[in-house]
């Protein structure tokens, strides 16, 4: 496919988004259909199509709309191309650009400094980040880096990045966390890499790394929320930890254990029932659903969908999350709460409710990692009794 074609099809994909498909759901569809488009063609489409909705408000003020052919355009802009060499109907390109969309669009400085949040939510985010709020989300119009985690029961860090370059993987150390390596080459190719199918890598940002790294030693180890089995993983892989994992969904649960095979690790999943006659566990983490607001550059349709009510019912199943894993755990033991969020109201305020809730109890730690060019934003606290 040409570039002029391949902007034609994110046209189409991001008009079928506006009209209500989820962008993966309007990705697969088009792929589908479009048997002539290869596998570089396919990430290039996808790649528009995410840039686009990572910046919805400045290339829709630049583009002078919120078609898919007017985000499209404000992207050529944004990104100082020249539209006309795209929109010019050669072969599959897009027709070219009427006098009224050559001259309609905001100025560049003025769409440019537009926050791309939804208006309600940039109060929350100036309370929950102070000074760095306009960074923080002008962060989460990039692009995020790939990251992997060394799995150190399978090989040590300087061997798993000799192997992962040994098929076309380059990586470099990533400062967040001991096992992080961020990929700066041969992202796609990472899967298919004898280091990945061993189990020495697996896919992981280095904030969730760094909040494993950060846990207090404690033999058995609960995920409580464990969902697709990431942070369990990781936890197994360090020693002296006997890990298991439970989700109210137990389907979310589905990769773990190819998951846990591949790295060489055991887990043991508990169904709601058994966590009775398994407790009291000396840790458990709770991972709680999130608004995902750390990580919405790499799913940046969830922050144009995201609102205040569903904020509410999080913040509720957040807290409820918390009492349920207290119950869980032994005298001594480690309650852990951490999300991928970025909002106070999700953190530092849940921490603060359970502590007055359960004045018996008091925060050991807790630290923020703020969104940056090595890992998305995460939280963190550890909880005891006494
Ligand atoms: C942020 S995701 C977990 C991600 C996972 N820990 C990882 O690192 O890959 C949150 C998970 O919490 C689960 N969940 C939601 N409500 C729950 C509850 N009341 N008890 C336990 N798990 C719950 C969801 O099904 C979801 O899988």
């Amino acid at each position: 496919m040409t570039p002029a074609a391949r902007i034609a099809a994110a046209i189409e994909i991001l008009d079928a988004v506006s009209q209500g498909r989820a962008a993966e759901q309007a990705l697969t569809r088009w792929a589908r259909q479009s048997r002539f488009a290869g596998s570089k063609d396919r990430a290039a489409v996808r790649d528009h199509v995410f840039d686009v909705l990572r910046l919805k408000d400045t290339v829709a003020a630049l583009g002078g709309g919120v078609s898919g052919r007017a985000l499209m355009l404000g992207l050529l802009r944004y990104n100082g191309l020249d539209p006309s060499e795209f929109f010019n109907a050669q072969g599959y390109a897009p027709d070219p650009l009427s006098d009224e969309e050559q001259s309609r669009g905001t100025d560049r400085d003025t769409a440019c400094a537009l926050w791309n949040l939804p208006e309600w939510l940039v109060p929350e985010f100036e309370r929950s980040l102070g000074a760095e709020a306009g960074a923080v989300a002008a962060a989460l119009t990039h692009r995020g880096p790939v990251s992997l985690r060394v799995n150190l029961k399978e090989a040590d860090v300087a061997t798993a990045m000799q192997n992962l370059q040994s098929d076309g993987v380059v990586t470099t150390a990533n400062p967040v966390a001991q096992t992080a390596l961020t990929v700066i080459e041969g992202a796609r190719r990472v899967r298919n890499t004898t280091a990945y199918l061993t189990g020495q890598v697996e896919l992981q940002d280095a904030a969730s790394q760094a909040v494993i790294d950060a846990l207090p030693q404690a033999l058995t180890c609960l995920d409580y929320c464990a969902g697709g089995g990431g942070k369990a993983l990781a936890m197994a892989a360090q020693p002296n930890r006997r890990v298991y994992a439970h989700d109210s969904d137990p389907a979310r649960m589905r990769d773990l254990s190819p998951r846990a095979e591949r790295a060489g690790v055991g887990i043991q999943e508990l169904s709601t029932d058994q966590l009775r006659t398994h407790m009291p566990f000396d840790l458990v983490l709770c991972d709680a659903p999130c608004s995902g607001s750390g990580a919405w550059r790499r799913s940046p349709e969830a922050k144009w969908s995201f609102t205040a009510a569903r904020l509410e019912e999080l913040q509720a199943i957040q807290q409820d999350i918390l009492q349920q894993a207290a119950v869980l755990l032994s005298e001594n033991g480690w309650l852990i709460y951490a999300t991928c969020s970025v909002l106070k109201a999700e953190n530092e305020d849940q921490v603060e409710t359970f502590l007055s809730r359960n004045p018996d109890w008091q925060c050991r730690y807790q630290r923020r990692w703020p969104l940056s060019e090595n890992c998305d934003g995460f939280y963190t606290a550890h909880l005891t009794r006494g």
